[in-house]
C-alpha cells in the first residue's frame, strides 16, 4: 500500500474539517497496542548483526531485505504451527543480555515512531536460556531495554509507555515458574502474563496452577485462545482459566448467528443472535486482542474481507487492534489500522474507540490508564477529527 493513498472517509462519519484517514495520518494518531511479541518484531538488519556477533550460522540469508521477505513468505503459511517455526531464527539470536536489551530498545523505538503511545510487549523468557542466562536475567535485560527505549522516545518528543507481559509456552511445563517470575517483577515493569504457542492439543486448562497462582496474587493475564482452535478454547480460557483478556479470540464469532446474507463489512448487524459464550464475552467486556494480518497469515481467517473484526466491533464487543508479529507480517500498528480502514471504511471516531478500548483494557493501574485516555488519546483524536 502506498503511504500516500488516502481513503475517502464514508459520508456522514466525519465533517469537512476532519483530516483524511490515510496510512500517513494513521501513523500520527495515538494508538494503543496490547498484543505484540518481542521475538516477532525484530528489525531484519538487527537479526543479521546479532547472528554475526553470536556466530549463529543458520539464517536463510544475510541480506536484510531478503531476510525480511523470507520471514513474511514463510509466515504466510496458512497454519499456526508453520508460522511459529519462523521464530526459531529470532529466538536463536536473542540469547544474551546485550542482544535482548538491544531488541527491546529497538522495539520501543519502532513503536514510538509509529505513533503508539502505550504498548504491552510480550515474550517467553523460557526460550532465552540457551546460553546460560537465568529467567531473572532475561527479564531484567528486556526491562532495561524497554526503559532505555522509553527514555529515548521521550527525549525525541514521542513519549510512549511500555509494559511487559511474560509468556509461558503452552506446550511446555514451566507456566507456574513463569507466573512466579511475573509476580516477582511486578514492581519493575512486568504488568501481566500470557500463554502462547501451538493451540491445538495444548488447552489452557493444562496451566490451571499458573492461573490460580496469578489470581491469588492479584496479577492480570491474557490467554491466546480462539485463534487456531475453535470456541472450546475460548470457553476454557474464560470459564475455567479466568482470562482477563483473549489473545485473538476471533472464533468467538462461531457463537454469533447473523441474519442470512449479512455482509461482513456492513455498518449494522441488527438481528444477530449471540450464544452464551459470545454473550459472556461481550457482557463482561472481555477485551479481544485482534491481529488482522496475523490471522490471515495463520489461516485463522481466509482473508481480511471475511475477518470478523468488523462484525464484533459493530456488535460492540470490546475489540482492539494489534500487530502480533511485526516482522512476520511486515506490518506496523498504523498499517493494521490502515488495512481495517480500507476494508471496513472506518473513520477517526472508530479508531479513537479502538484506542480507548485498548487503553481501558491495559494491565496498568486505572489512574495511569485515565491519564493516557484524557491527556493523550482524546486530545490526539480531537485534532484529527477537527
Ligand atoms: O499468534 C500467535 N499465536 C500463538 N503463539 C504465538 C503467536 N505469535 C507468537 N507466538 C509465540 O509466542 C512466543 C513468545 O513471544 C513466540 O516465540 C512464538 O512461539
Ligand atoms: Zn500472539
Amino acid at each position: 500500500m502506498s503511504p500516500d493513498s488516502a481513503y475517502v472517509t464514508p459520508a456522514g462519519s466525519a465533517d469537512e474539517s476532519s483530516v483524511p484517514v490515510s496510512p500517513t495520518t494513521l501513523g500520527l494518531a495515538p494508538k494503543v497496542l496490547l498484543h505484540d511479541h518481542l521475538d516477532g518484531g525484530l528489525r531484519p538488519a538487527t537479526i543479521v548483526d546479532l547472528a554475526r556477533e553470536s556466530g549463529y550460522p543458520d539464517l536463510p540469508t544475510e541480506d536484510p531485505v531478503q531476510l525480511g521477505r523470507w520471514f513474511v513468505d514463510n509466515a504466510n503459511a496458512g497454519s499456526l504451527v508453520r508460522y511459529l517455526r519462523t521464530f526459531g531464527h529470532t529466538v536463536a539470536v536473542m540469547q544474551t543480555a546485550s542482544a535482548l536489551r538491544r531488541v527491546a530498545f529497538e522495539c520501543v523505538e519502532d513503536l514510538a515512531a509509529d505513533g503508539v503511545v502505550y504498548a504491552e510487549v510480550r515474550f517467553a523468557p523460557e526460550l532465552h536460556l540457551e546460553k546460560g542466562l537465568s529467567l531473572d536475567e532475561v527479564v531484567s535485560a528486556v526491562l532495561a531495554g524497554f526503559a532505555d527505549g522509553q527514555r529515548a522516545a521521550a527525549a525525541a518528543g514521542r513519549p510512549i509507555v511500555v509494559g511487559c507481559l511474560v509468556t509461558a509456552m503452552r506446550h511446555a511445563a514451566r507456566s507456574t515458574e513463569i507466573a512466579e517470575l511475573a509476580v516477582r517483577f511486578r514492581r519493575d515493569g512486568v504488568v501481566g502474563f500470557d500463554i502462547a504457542g501451538a493451540e491445538a492439543g495444548n488447552p489452557p486448562t493444562r496451566h490451571l496452577d499458573a492461573f490460580d497462582y496469578l489470581r491469588a496474587n492479584t496479577m492480570r493475564y491474557t490467554i491466546h485462545a480462539g485463534e487456531a482452535f475453535g470456541l472450546p478454547s475460548i470457553t476454557e480460557a474464560i470459564g475455567y482459566c479466568g482470562a482477563d483478556r483473549l489473545g485473538h479470540g476471533v472464533r468467538v464469532i462461531d457463537d454469533v448467528v447473523l441474519p442470512p446474507g449479512a455482509d461482513p463489512a456492513a455498518t449494522s448487524f441488527a438481528g444477530a443472535q449471540l450464544g452464551d459464550v459470545a454473550n459472556y464475552v461481550r457482557d463482561k467486556r472481555i477485551p479481544l486482542e485482534m491481529c488482522p494480518s496475523s490471522n490471515v497469515q495463520t489461516g485463522a481467517v481466509a482473508n481480511l474481507a471475511s475477518h470478523p473484526f468488523n462484525i464484533l466491533a459493530r456488535l460492540r464487543f470490546r475489540v482492539t487492534v494489534n500487530t502480533d508479529n511485526r516482522l512476520m507480517g511486515d506490518t506496523t500498528m498504523s498499517r493494521e489500522c490502515a488495512l481495517l480502514a480500507e476494508q471496513f471504511g472506518y473513520g477517526w471516531a472508530d479508531f479513537e474507540r479502538f484506542a480507548v478500548n485498548a487503553m481501558k483494557s491495559a494491565f496498568i493501574p486505572f489512574d495511569k490508564r485515565m491519564e493516557l485516555i484524557d491527556g493523550v488519546i482524546k486530545p490526539g483524536y480531537a485534532v484529527l477529527i477537527g
